[in-house]
């Protein structure tokens, strides 16, 4: 039996407790492993490793040579390509084809992408007069925070752990990484390529475990932690920034979304088809960034409906390493009890299923799995549950609109305000749009296009702070004045 161990000072160890918990393959529920739970006594040692691993020899390091190391990191996750994508496939169920398109290969570029922005960012300097005429000068120093605790979700494992990841120890801070209990594979065979790579005992950390009375909230209220980033539902993350409280310690947010795409009746309707497929259904709907509401401009709405139903009906299901599925299951069987729920709640709510609403018949051999069919629903009150809440799953509504500021503000009538897509063939309307929605993220006839020398990050209850590119740099350091007096 596989056995997923926690990740510390650089060795494979077991919880002193002996507790563990199953880690079942969402495609037919096989049980994959027996994953470990940290207690108080994994993540007291966890956070004394990273502490300590400051004062060895990678808190000495230059940084042309930590980014060498994290440049042999990246080099490193993709010569272990194959094995990344079948752990990633396992916990998830998503499709190969999708893990080796967007998970895996960002998984390392987040090593690289960092390593080399950080490397070409210059520190700020502003020379000052004084009463003498000789004047001073003030430049900024940056230091790496300490101990970083990444509390991270299991829909993009490895791509959003090593987001954040990346930029820490590219900053020179050393991690704990606590990795949804969904999926600890890939956080767990990280370490083998750490040691491999001679980054030090301690600087990557991991321990497993659920989140309240767990792993999770042991390590985010331990007082050797210096700063939290998490990725996950908004309401956890308000616990975490209770737990932050404590000690001031400083947070990073990337939360929930309920993301609106707009398309308007200039748009290239293949472009847009093809896009809100992507942003409704890809992993499983399973995104932080997909679309759950899209609103159409009436002249086209009719076509739009009947040719996003026709896609949704093409989407071939089955498991990971059938070359043409691009469909898979949702996470858990809990998860696929929540996405139901929101199917019959939208029926309860009066929603038209123009498509889905149920679980596909997936054969014998994989019925036990957490399937669920991709489901567009229309005609829904802009104030019913399932229009206003996180579903994420692989599901959409659909309603028309007639102006642009009808549009702009149906979109922006939510709490969230992650991300948003915009179909216009006119570039000037498009901007005028993205300018208005409240979100982190606008993509314009695309969508999860991602620049990683650009900002992420959500807008009210979406997230706090940015990371990405050099804005990273804000939570993961701490900026010094030296003033020098000429
Ligand atoms: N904004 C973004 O960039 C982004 C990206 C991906 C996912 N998400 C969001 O993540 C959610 C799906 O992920 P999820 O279900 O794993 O989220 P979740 O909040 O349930 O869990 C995320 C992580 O937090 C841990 N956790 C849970 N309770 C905790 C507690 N009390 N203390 C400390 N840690 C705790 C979990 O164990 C897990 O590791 C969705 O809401 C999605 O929108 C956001
Ligand atoms: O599910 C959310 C996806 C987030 C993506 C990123 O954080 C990224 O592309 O950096």
């Amino acid at each position: 039996m596989k056995e997923f161990k926690h990740f510390i000072n650089g060795e494979y160890v077991g919880s002193a407790s002996g507790k563990t918990f199953e880690n079942r393959n969402p495609v037919d529920n096989s049980l994959i492993g027996m994953v470990h739970e940290a207690g108080q006594p994994e993540i007291d040692a966890a956070v004394a490793a990273a502490r300590a691993a400051m004062k060895g020899p990678w808190g000495k390091m230059t940084q042309t040579a930590r980014i060498d190391l994290l440049n042999r990191v990246a080099d490193r996750i993709n010569e272990r390509f194959e094995e990344f994508l079948e752990a990633e496939c396992k916990d998830t169920g998503k499709p190969r084809k999708v893990a080796s398109h967007i998970d895996i290969p960002r998984g390392a570029a987040n090593f690289k992408a960092f390593s080399e922005t950080l490397a070409n960012h210059p520190t700020e300097a502003f020379k000052m007069d004084t009463p003498d005429g000789r004047g001073a000068l003030n430049y900024g120093h940056r230091k790496p925070k300490g101990v970083i605790a990444v509390v991270s979700p299991w829909n993009l494992p490895l791509l959003l752990m090593t987001f954040k990841v990346g930029p820490a120890l590219a900053c020179g801070n050393t991690v704990v990484v606590k990795p949804s209990e969904e999926t600890p594979a890939t956080a767990t065979l990280l370490g083998v390529v750490m040691n491999e790579c001679g980054v030090p005992a301690g600087v990557y950390n991991v321990v497993h475990g659920y989140g309240g009375d767990s792993a999770g909230e042991f390590l985010t209220s331990h007082k050797g932690v210096d700063a939290i980033t998490f990725t996950g539902e908004t309401r956890t993350g308000e616990i975490i920034m209770r737990a932050a409280s404590v000690g001031l310690r400083n947070i990073s947010m990337e939360c929930g979304g309920k993301n609106p795409g707009i398309v308007f009746a200039d748009c290239d309707m293949d472009k847009a088809i093809e896009g809100t497929m992507r942003s409704a259904f890809v992993n499983c709907g399973q995104v932080c960034l997909g679309t759950e509401r899209v609103y159409v401009e009436r002249p086209i709405f009719e076509e739009f409906v009947r040719r996003l139903k026709e896609g949704a009906e093409k989407l071939k299901m089955g498991r990971p390493e059938d070359k043409a599925v691009d469909f898979g299951p949702l996470v858990s069987q809990e998860h696929k009890e929540k996405v139901l729920s929101y199917y019959r709640l939208a029926v309860e709510e009066g929603a038209t299923v123009v498509t889905g609403g149920g679980v596909p018949d997936m054969g014998e051999a994989l019925n036990a799995g957490a399937w669920v069919e991709p489901t567009i629903w229309t005609g829904l009150a802009d104030d019913s549950r399932t229009v206003n809440e996180e579903i994420f799953g692989p599901c959409c509504h659909i309603r028309p609109f007639d102006t642009e500021e009808e549009a702009i503000a149906l979109a922006n009538d939510t709490d969230y305000g992650l991300a948003a897509t915009i179909w216009t063939e006119n570039t000037t309307r498009a901007s005028r749009v993205a300018e208005a929605m409240d979100v982190g993220l606008a993509w314009v006839n695309s969508w999860f296009l991602r620049d990683l020398r650009t900002a992420f990050g959500g807008a009210k209850q979406s997230g706090i702070g940015r990371e990405g590119g050099v804005h990273g740099l804000e939570f993961y350091t701490e900026l010094k004045n030296v003033c020098i007096k000429l």
